[in-house]
């Protein structure tokens, strides 16, 4: 290697700070794996339970009015089979209670699935029965819960009359009683559901049975489909068609909400969809820490590369200046530079880049630097260069060492976050103060707004490329952009115009602001250094 080339190599071995932080390692990435890992499975679980348990829940509701519906369905039945036992028995021909009236009711009773007895009334004593036959003395029926709507009173779990201990539903109309088992109507109930069978005649409402108390009575109006409200609770609620009869149900909590299938299938799919994007986070951050960790090596053994692109006047469409841009190249292939800049910024590399760029550009661009002092060459720097309060001083004792004016070298800065403004200002103006114009890059987009220019004292602005090209694409070009370019020009703020493709954007923006500059596929490609020298028109041409 020749001396000087050893010499500059060695300088900026010296200017390169030490990275900001150690190379990542598998002792850092392990337990960062494992805490993706154990976040995503615990988020994915706990989003996965939180979904299982609320379709769960509707299932349950739906499925608790099915049964519900269905309870009404059956129940119906018993019911018709009452209604027509009691008209059948009070259409009989008389004489009651003699022989041939005992034995159809015993028949109806032995026929029938519910009936318990079936027997005679007069003056509210039970007569005669099909299981006591002629009653020696009248017994008295009990007193009445409950009249229907049709004139039939209920007797709940009341004593039978004449058969002391034995208790029944007793059903009543005209001179005829029948008596149901009182599990007649409450075996058709699904387990599992915590129910409450209400009986109405309009103005009385009745707990028939259920598994909740009478003081859970529903006070507001019961409408079928309508579910009500138990103790905070929601229970669905169905009637029967001739309304005399409503139950509310809900199915009975489990024990565990991973009793239910549904939630713990759900839970599981949840961890398992955790689990993946946990691998695919951490995948991800150990693909650019790699990368990251790779650039760290390239920067070290200097193999990225510059493109410089050209920065025209649009007056004159002479070139003024031009952006330095790293390109790297691995095996071959090019590595996108959004890519491992944004690599470099994750792992604290950036400031590296900065200052490997800055030396770079100092090696092949400081004699025509040196040579012409109205051309600049602008270096993009990021926040964290901005907060090292180092980096001023490491680009001054690099242009000294090369004897550039600090008006040479610009830096651009993508400021895309809010936060530590008042330091970002502070660096901002260090540079300034240092004789080096600062300019916001991609203005217009993410929070690069009005009231952070206020903020931050900088010479110029770069118009992100989405802006420029609504100048050909649109009628209304001049309505948004020409507040930003008089903006620029009261706030005596440079304007580079950035992604200019067309000469009908350069042509519009020359007629905008004609002291704006420009930089584009028009004005030139990024290219190497020995392009860039080559396009520049020599001295004597310069100056005429
Ligand atoms: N911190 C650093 N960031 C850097 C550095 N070098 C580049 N970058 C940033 O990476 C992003 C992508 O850059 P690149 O792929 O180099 O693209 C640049 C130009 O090639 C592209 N460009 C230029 N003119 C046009 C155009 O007319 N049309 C079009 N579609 N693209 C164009 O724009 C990129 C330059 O943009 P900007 O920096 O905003 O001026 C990019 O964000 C770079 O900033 C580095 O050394 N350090």
């Amino acid at each position: 290697m020749p001396l000087q080339a050893r010499a500059r190599s060695k300088e900026r071995d010296d200017v390169l700070p030490p990275a900001a932080h150690p190379a990542p390692s598998a002792s850092r990435f392990w337990p960062k794996l494992g805490l993706l890992l154990a976040g995503g499975m615990l988020l994915g679980a706990l989003a996965g339970g939180m979904l299982g348990w609320t379709l769960q829940r509707a299932e349950r509701q739906r499925a608790a009015g099915e049964l519900a519906e269905l309870y009404f369905a059956r129940a119906g039945e018993i019911g018709a089979e009452i209604v027509a036992t009691l008209q059948r028995m009070n259409a009989a021909p008389p004489p009651r209670c003699g022989e041939a009236d005992l034995a159809e009711l015993r028949r109806m009773m032995i026929s029938s699935r519910f009936l318990k007895s079936a027997g005679r009334l007069e003056q509210g004593h039970l007569v005669c029965s099909a299981t006591l036959g002629l009653l020696a003395r009248p017994v008295p029926l009990p007193k009445a819960d409950f009249v229907t709507r049709y004139g039939r009173s209920l007797r709940l779990d009341a004593e039978i009359p004449g058969i002391p201990g034995s208790v029944g539903l007793i059903f009543a109309e005209g001179g005829s009683a029948v008596v149901i088992s009182p599990q007649a109507f409450s075996a058709l109930v699904d387990p599992r559901l915590e129910h409450m069978v209400v009986v109405t005649n309009g103005s009385q409402r009745l707990r028939f049975f259920g598994s909740l108390p009478a003081e859970a009575m529903p006070q507001g109006p019961l409408v079928d489909g309508r579910p009500v409200q138990v103790d905070g609770q929601r229970f669905e609620l169905r009637c029967s068609a001739n309304r005399t009869g409503c139950m509310l149900a809900r199915f009975r909590d489990p024990a565990t909400p991973f009793a239910s299938p549904v939630v713990l299938g759900f839970t599981t799919l949840g961890l398992l969809a955790g689990a993946g994007a946990g691998f695919g986070a951490s995948a991800a951050i150990a693909r650019r820490q790699a990368l990251a960790q790779r650039l760290r090596m390239a920067l070290r053994a200097g193999r990225p590369t510059l493109a410089y692109q050209p920065i025209l006047r649009l007056s004159d469409r002479r070139m003024v200046g031009a952006e330095a841009l790293i390109r790297w190249q691995e095996g071959g292939i090019a590595i996108p530079p959004d890519l491992f800049i944004a690599a470099a910024e994750e792992a604290g590399l950036i400031g590296d880049v900065s200052v490997y760029v800055l030396h770079k550009v100092l090696a092949e661009m400081a004699e025509t630097l040196r040579a012409r002092p109205g051309f600049q060459v602008t270096v993009n720097i990021s926040v964290q260069d901005l907060l090292d309060p180092g980096f001023a001083g490491h680009v001054a004792s690099a242009l000294a060492l090369h004897q550039v004016a600090p008006r040479s070298i610009g830096f651009e800065l993508t400021e895309r976050s809010t936060a530590q403004r008042h330091d970002i200002a502070a660096g901002i103006a260090r540079l300034r103060a240092a004789g080096h114009r600062l300019y916001i890059d991609d203005f217009g987009t993410g929070y690069s707004s009005l009231a952070y220019l206020a903020e931050l004292q900088v010479d110029a602005i770069k118009l992100d490329r989405a802006f420029t090209r609504l100048a050909a694409r649109t009628d209304h070009a001049a309505a948004v952009l020409g507040p930003i370019a008089s903006l620029a020009h009261s706030l005596q703020l440079g304007l580079v115009v950035e992604g200019v493709e067309e000469e009908a954007e350069a042509d519009f923006f020359a007629r905008l602001a004609p002291c704006a500059l420009a930089q584009g596929w028009l004005t030139g490609r990024p290219m190497p250094a020995a392009d860039l020298l080559a396009r520049l028109p020599d001295e004597a041409e310069a100056a005429a």
